[in-house]
């Protein structure tokens, strides 16, 4: 072998090997990442230069092959890349290679030991925080180059001999120190080309085998993807999750370059909105499995790939945060999702309702803290309702109807076409201002809401037999979101449907009460009366009504909404459930027949002299009995009141028999 120079490197930081050799990067395995970006590298470069017509030889078949000599303690990557003369190897790794190594030291060190993102670009130079000895084995593609072969042993002295190599491309080979050699193990390397180089564009071989995918969709045209393709980069990034809902293609090369495919989870009440789980890559490489600094913070739920080759990934985490462009791609990122979101709102209604319970969480958690975002999706925000649209006819809607045929007198059946608005089970989604616009000459700016269609079934009943519409705030975010949504829109108060009942609900065209002579009080006051008596609870504010429709409980019980929310508020400032407030308000029906009875009742033991009658006695429990049962439409007992109730219900039920008999 001729030596054809040795040399020094020149460098003008005195102590850039101790640096590399040492710690700049904790993790020391992205040394295989770069190799094998270079020789990516490589092999793009030289399908550049055929298609130019500057190389004439044949590129079919290229690949990136690595090798382990377990007994000569050696890693070797191979390319049938572009290659480099002799002139090259002392042009690019002498000069180039080394001082884009100051640079990068120079900015690592600038940032005080903070975090970088993805330890990015040093390059060729990170070999030697591994090895012992490098060799570059190369030849270049050029007409009539000679193979070179490169040593150096991590001290600014080199070798450049030249080599017996007689096919085109680079070899570099890595003689590992002796604390390094993890690096000899088939499945630590294998493990680390899943990792980094998973989607590079070429084959990676190893043992006769291809060890990548060497695919990455997220470059294609969305022209050219399946909704399979979508779901299997899906799958293979989140193997044994659920399928995702809806997905968002990244395409743009103006102003920056930004590529990738952002999937919408089903979200879980549980979701840590704080961790990101979008994988960030560079160029098809992988770079960090967080990039909260890039990613708007509300689009964290969000999973998926983004790559990019315009952030800079050698500046501190929080450096990157304030970065133009990358502030500039986030708002790109935000409003191509805000996008997303409206051209399936428009295009394909069904399907946006049947993501809507996680999307919506999704789009209010947005709305909450981005202004921008807020206002792209305002207009496509939507709610269950308890409205029931109606057909042409004017009748309540029924999925089938029956037809007679044409050729005969069969009738058979069809299926109508669906309101666009409802969801499989038939129930009915609006926005904000559809609900307010079709309320308006009923209840204008004021909307009924339930947060539990379960506990709150009889309020919303009552509500629904005089025809006033409810909204379902049910998730999560919910209790934020209705604030959030009186803020922006002053006029409108939301009401809980338990919270206070709507004039319309309440008789008022009835005659005037009598006052009874005997005890000067009209029978509404003598039913009050009765309840505060036998309930004795000072901090249960008790109120008379005449409800109108004829399926109105006996009474209900009423949390004022002010009172109720300052109640949530304090819960969820101290993370506990919250209590059912003392103070609330106990609604009785006076039309109801039971209260009436009820009234008669007492009445009757009025009359009988001193201590308390047995008929006083029953009224005073069913007194109790109705009150429990008010209770019981709003909460569940605890275990004292479920003993009481059931005692008292026995107790009840016995007087009853024995007074029918
Ligand atoms: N496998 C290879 N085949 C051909 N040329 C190579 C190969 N590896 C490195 N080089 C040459 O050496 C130069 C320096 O490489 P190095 O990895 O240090 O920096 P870089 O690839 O230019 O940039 P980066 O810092 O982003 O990796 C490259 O620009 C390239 O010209």
């Amino acid at each position: 072998m001729t030596v054809l120079e040795q040399g020094t490197i020149t460098i003008h930081t005195e102590n850039i090997f101790p640096i590399i050799k040492k710690s700049l990067y904790t993790d020391h395995e992205v040394f295989l990442r770069e190799l094998v970006s270079n020789a990516v590298d490589a092999i793009a470069k030289l399908k550049m230069v055929a298609r130019t017509g500057e190389y004439s030889g044949d590129i079919s078949n290229p690949q990136i092959t690595i090798a382990i000599d377990k007994d000569a303690k050696t890693l070797s990557v191979s390319d049938t890349g572009i290659g480099l003369t002799a002139d090259e190897v002392k042009k690019y790794i002498n000069q180039v290679a080394f001082s884009s190594a100051e640079e990068f030291i120079q900015k690592y060190q600038a940032t005080d030991g903070e975090a970088i993102i993805g330890h990015f670009g040093l390059g060729f130079y990170s070999s030697f925080m591994v090895a012992k000895q490098v060799e570059i084995d190369t030849l270049s593609y050029k007409e009539g180059a000679e193979a070179v072969h490169w040593t150096c042993d991590g001290s600014p002295e080199f070798k450049l001999e030249d080599s017996a190599r007689t096919t085109r491309g680079t070899t570099i080979t890595l003689t590992l120190m002796d604390d390094e050699l993890e690096y000899l193990e088939t499945s630590r390397i294998q493990q680390l080309i899943k990792t980094y180089c998973d989607f590079m564009p070429v084959p990676i071989i190893m043992d006769g085998e291809t060890i990548n995918r060497h695919t990455a969709p997220w470059r294609e045209s969305p022209n050219n993807l399946t909704k399979e393709d979508y779901l299997d980069l899906y799958r293979y990034l989140y193997p044994f999750q659920e399928e995702p809902l809806l997905w968002v293609h990244l395409n743009t090369d103006y102003p920056f370059i930004v590529n990738g495919i952002l999937y919408f989870p089903k979200l879980r009440p549980d979701v840590d909105v704080t961790q990101g789980n979008i994988k960030l890559f560079c160029n098809q490489v992988f770079v960090s499995d967080h990039c909260e600094e890039i990613i708007p913070k509300f689009l964290m739920p969000l999973r998926g790939v983004i790559d990019s080759t315009d952030i800079p990934l050698n500046i501190s985490r929080s450096a990157l945060q304030t970065n133009r462009t990358v502030r500039k791609i986030a708002d790109y990122i935000a409003k191509k999702v805000g996008d997303r979101l409206k051209e399936l709102y428009r295009d394909n209604r069904q399907e946006y309702i049947r993501c809507w319970q996680d999307v919506g969480t999704f789009i209010k958690f947005g709305s909450l803290n981005d202004d921008k975002f807020k206002k792209q999706v305002e207009e496509i925000l939507i709610f269950r309702s308890t409205y029931k649209p109606p057909t042409e006819s004017g009748e309540a809607q029924t999925p089938e109807v029956q037809v007679q045929s044409e050729d005969g007198d069969v009738w058979e059946e069809v299926k109508t076409e669906k309101s666009l608005s409802t969801d499989e089970q038939g129930r009915y989604y609006t926005t904000l201002s559809e609900y307010l616009e079709r309320n308006q000459s009923r209840h204008e700016n004021r909307v009924f809401y339930c947060t539990d269609e379960a506990a709150q079934a009889t309020y919303i009943e009552l509500h629904k037999s005089q025809g006033l519409e409810v909204l379902f705030l049910d998730s999560f975010i919910d209790t934020h979101f209705i604030s959030f949504l009186e803020r922006e829109h002053s006029e409108v108060k939301f009401l809980r449907v338990d919270s206070e009942l709507d004039e319309t609900l309440i008789e008022k065209d009835k005659p005037a009460e009598i006052v009874d002579p005997k005890t000067n009080k009209t029978r509404s006051e003598q039913i009050k009366e009765l309840f505060e008596k036998s309930l004795n609870k000072p901090r249960v504010n008790i109120r008379t009504e005449s409800l109108k429709s004829e399926d109105t409980p006996p009474a209900m019980v009423l949390l004022p909404e002010a009172m109720r929310r300052l109640q949530d508020m304090t819960a969820l400032l101290q993370q506990q459930k919250a209590d059912f407030p003392e103070d609330h308000i106990l609604l009785v029906n006076t039309a109801h027949p039971l209260i009436q009875n009820l009234a008669n009742l007492s009445q009757g033991s009025i009359i009988q002299e001193g201590g308390s009658s047995p008929s006083e006695e029953l009224a005073k429990m069913i007194c109790h009995h109705v009150y429990d049962l008010a209770l019981m439409a709003q909460k569940g007992f605890d275990a004292e009141g479920m003993k009481d109730f059931v005692e008292r219900s026995n107790h009840v039920l016995t007087r009853l028999t024995e007074r029918a008999m």
